[in-house]
């Protein structure tokens, strides 16, 4: 028996790297008992056959996994963010960064396009919000590698991020052998986007990533309004003069968030993400 990591899932074969080899392996019927399927970036314990090859025989536990793209155990979300075209927002960053703190995931942003911001006001105003919580960093065109390269030791990575931030670019420009289509190739060739592909986990610099550009939309389906707080970690050193132990710093007198905010010791633009999430779930249809 082998253990090792699900790197790439092909015509029901799982390609699993153990010991510094890929065996093509199988699941063969057990989980079809157990409705599990095994998911890129799982552990698993296989069975060796014919050499390279062999048979799936168990799935460890998992930290976390997503449904698009179909990746478990993530250490890490990088949420990628244009600082101009599309314009920078706060609300949809709070929307990820929430998303990320809601699947156990390590949430590392990335500002794109310094180069069309207009002054350094934009940068400071972000690193204020930002940089005491969440590890940030900002590119442009001439230096997206550089102070990236340590980020992505020994962790498995996912990207994310709305349309046109630069997502492709930048996996471009650490997996170049990739060659996903950017913006520029889809129009000149008067293509569509991205057609849907099989995940795999790549190499980069000591780490893994999903060599997908990720995922551009979200909803907090699974998370109960009560849990959202958690979600929002630079909230926990003002809840706790909230008068109420139970408070959801929203309608509560005596809040020491809403204190906070008016205060300016907590941004104004992360209390208000919250309250409209907050009420995003608590009007969700319930789905039976
Ligand atoms: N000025 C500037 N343009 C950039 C930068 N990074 C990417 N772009 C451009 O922004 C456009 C969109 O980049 P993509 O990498 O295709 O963006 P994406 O996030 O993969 O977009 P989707 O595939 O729609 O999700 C392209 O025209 C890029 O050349 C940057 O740092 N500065
Ligand atoms: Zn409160």
């Amino acid at each position: 028996m082998l253990k090792g990591r699900i790197i790439k899932a092909l015509s029901g074969f799982y390609y699993v790297e153990a010991e510094g080899s890929i065996y093509a392996t199988r699941a063969r019927g057990l989980f079809r008992k157990t409705k599990e399927s095994p998911l890129v970036g799982d552990i698993v314990t296989f069975q060796v056959e014919n050499d390279m090859e062999g048979y799936i025989t168990a799935i460890d536990p998992r930290k976390n996994s997503l449904a698009r793209p179909p990746v478990a155990n993530i250490d890490q979300l990088l949420i990628t963010m244009s600082m101009k075209s599309p314009e920078f927002n706060y609300y949809l960053l709070d929307r990820f960064l929430a998303y990320a703190e809601a699947h156990d995931m390590e949430p590392v942003v990335i500002i794109t396009k310094m180069d069309l911001a207009d002054d350094d006001f934009d940068a400071e105003a972000l690193k204020s919000v930002y940089s005491g919580i969440y590890p940030v960093h900002f590119t442009d065109r001439g230096s997206i590698a550089r102070d990236l390269e340590m980020i992505f030791e020994d962790k498995i990575s996912v990207l994310a991020g709305q349309s046109g931030v630069g997502k492709s670019t930048l996996l471009n420009t650490f997996l170049p052998a990739l060659d996903l289509e950017t913006a520029e190739i889809s129009n000149a060739l008067n293509r569509g986007k991205h057609t849907t592909r099989h995940v795999e986990l790549m190499d980069i610099a000591g780490g893994k990533i999903a060599d997908t550009p990720g995922f551009s939309t979200i909803e907090f389906t699974g998370l109960d309004k009560y849990n959202l707080k958690f979600c929002f970690p630079d909230f926990n050193v003002h809840s706790e003069k909230c008068k109420f132990r139970e408070c959801q710093h929203i309608k509560e007198p005596k809040c020491g968030v809403k204190e906070a905010v008016a205060n300016e010791m907590l941004a104004k633009t992360r209390y208000d993400s919250y309250v409209t999430i907050y009420h995003e779930i608590e009007n969700r249809k319930v789905r039976y």
